[in-house]
């Protein structure tokens, strides 16, 4: 390895989604020379805004609600003199439960009030032990070993005394980490929802997580971020990593890359592909290998207008019968057209992952029609995006802590190994997997990296 030239970048940035670019912005911002290497022919990476060739619409295939209760993502989106518009929520919800088509308002159907006192008890006890949790470091949360042994499913088989709270609890893991609850170790589903203070600041729109939208779209927050930045490269994966005494090398196809210090930015299970020299230490490799990509195919139908209004729906929708489990109206603010946005999730997603678009499309429709009747069935367009098929996400939201990851494994995620510090909204430390956790994760390793180089001089 040489020694950097005088002129190559002091750090370079893995990943163009929100947390390389906020880590690449903040260190711009204090004059340190920054390259970003991007695989993907674009910015943004897990959010992507389309715009669909027949109506011209834009749609999020992939992240798209903030709310008020994720301050790093706001800020940022009022730093770059972005706006965003509320999440259309008047009227009534559907879900249709064990059979059941139920109308209602806020979070929970009207069931009978023997399961509404069992969801009531259960989530309680839930959101309880979530509370208990540090939310930075699970690992170290009393009794974090038990929880850490035993998934999500598990529990909620044994303290669940309805087939309908069992129903909900499962929707409640499809919807908020795109999985089965039989993915997920107990401890990361209580560390996951912590995060949002509970299950609403999830679930709920206003004053909770899908409160708003991005105009514009939600990949605008990193084209902003992109163009104020002076040294962008796509179509650039990195293929293998060195570091020594002197800085870093980072190989993709066009040459190596100098710099004294190095951000990786991207979902920790692709890294597992990466070759490292020297290698990583083994507890940082092996979290590599335990961190699997969430499933899930985000569904949007485009109809003239959104006729589901008509008839007094919100558009929000839950079933627990698939293969969409859940519906919001994605209509952009003016309303028109109607878009309905279905998430296809966990066990859902799998059985669809490998179908073509085409059979992806009429399961999507199909499921749409049962819940909002035949009109749902002629949208004038369609799209969606199967995150498991991009080979720089490897699926969505984010990863999955299974049991024995964070106990076994958590004191890896954050820590530098030598020169190379890791972000990521894998690695944030409050809205996990969120846009929020990734804007929250580049903040922090933009100081990590200041606090190793210093503010002025260039210097190891
Ligand atoms: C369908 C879907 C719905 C979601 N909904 C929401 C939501 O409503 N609200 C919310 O807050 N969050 C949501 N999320 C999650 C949110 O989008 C992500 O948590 C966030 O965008 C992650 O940002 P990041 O920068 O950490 O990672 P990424 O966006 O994954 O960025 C990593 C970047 O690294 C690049 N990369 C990968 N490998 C390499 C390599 N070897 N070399 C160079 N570059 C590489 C990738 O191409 C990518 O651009 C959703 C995600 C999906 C997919």
């Amino acid at each position: 390895m040489t020694t950097p030239h005088p002129d190559a970048p002091e750090v370079i940035v893995v990943g163009a989604g929100l947390a390389g670019l906020t880590a690449a912005r903040r260190l711009t911002q204090v004059g340190r020379r920054v390259r970003v290497l991007e695989a993907r022919g674009r910015v943004g990476g897990r959010t992507h805004t389309l715009r669909l060739p027949v109506t011209g619409v834009s749609v999020d295939v992939g992240g798209q609600w903030v709310g008020p209760n994720q301050p790093h993502v706001m800020a940022l989106i009022r730093e770059l003199g972005l706006e965003v518009f509320p999440t259309y929520d008047a009227g009534q919800n559907l879900a249709l439960v064990l059979g059941h088509r139920l109308l209602y308002r806020g979070l929970i159907p009207p069931l009978p009030p023997h399961v509404l006192a069992d969801y009531a008890l259960l989530s309680r006890r839930f959101e309880a032990l979530a509370r208990r949790i540090p939310k930075e470091a699970p690992w170290t949360a009393p009794g974090a070993e038990a929880l850490d042994a035993q998934t999500f499913d598990t529990w909620i088989t044994r303290h669940a005394h309805t087939p309908q709270t069992r129903a909900l609890m499962r929707l409640y893991a499809g919807a908020v980490f795109s999985a089965d609850a039989g993915e997920l170790s107990l401890l990361h589903a209580l560390a996951y929802t912590a995060h949002g203070g509970g299950i609403n600041g999830h679930t709920l729109t206003r004053g909770n997580a899908l409160q708003d939208r991005v105009l514009g779209g939600a990949q605008s927050i990193a084209q902003r971020l992109a163009d104020g930045l002076p040294d962008v490269r796509l179509n650039s994966p990195v293929m293998r990593v060195e570091q020594d005494g002197a800085g870093v090398t980072l190989h993709t196809p066009d040459g190596p890359h100098h710099a004294l210090r190095a951000i990786l930015a991207v979902p920790p299970t692709l890294l597992s592909g990466v070759p490292f020299d020297p290698p990583l230490p083994p507890r940082r490799a092996q979290l590599q290998q335990r961190l699997p990509m969430g499933a899930v195919i985000k569904f949007l139908a485009v109809y003239e207008r959104p006729f589901w209004r008509d008839a007094g729906l919100s558009g929000m929708a839950i079933s627990d019968t698939g293969p969409v489990t859940v519906t919001f109206d994605n209509s952009p603010p003016q309303g028109a057209p109607g878009v309905l946005l279905g998430f296809i999730e966990g066990h859902d997603a799998r059985a669809l992952m490998d179908r073509s678009e085409e059979e992806r499309r009429g399961a999507a429709l199909a499921s749409l029609t049962r819940l909002f009747g035949e009109a749902a069935l002629f949208p004038l367009e369609t799209v969606d995006c199967n995150w498991a098929a991009e080979p720089y996400s490897g699926g969505c939201y984010g990863a999955l802590f299974g049991p024995g990851t964070w106990t076994g494994y958590g004191e890896a995620l954050r820590a530098p190994v030598g020169r190379l510090h890791w972000a990521g909204a894998e690695t944030a430390r409050v809205w996990m997997n969120y846009m929020d956790g990734a804007v929250e994760s580049g903040e922090r390793v933009a100081a990590e990296v200041l606090a190793a180089v210093g503010l002025a001089a260039a210097g190891p």
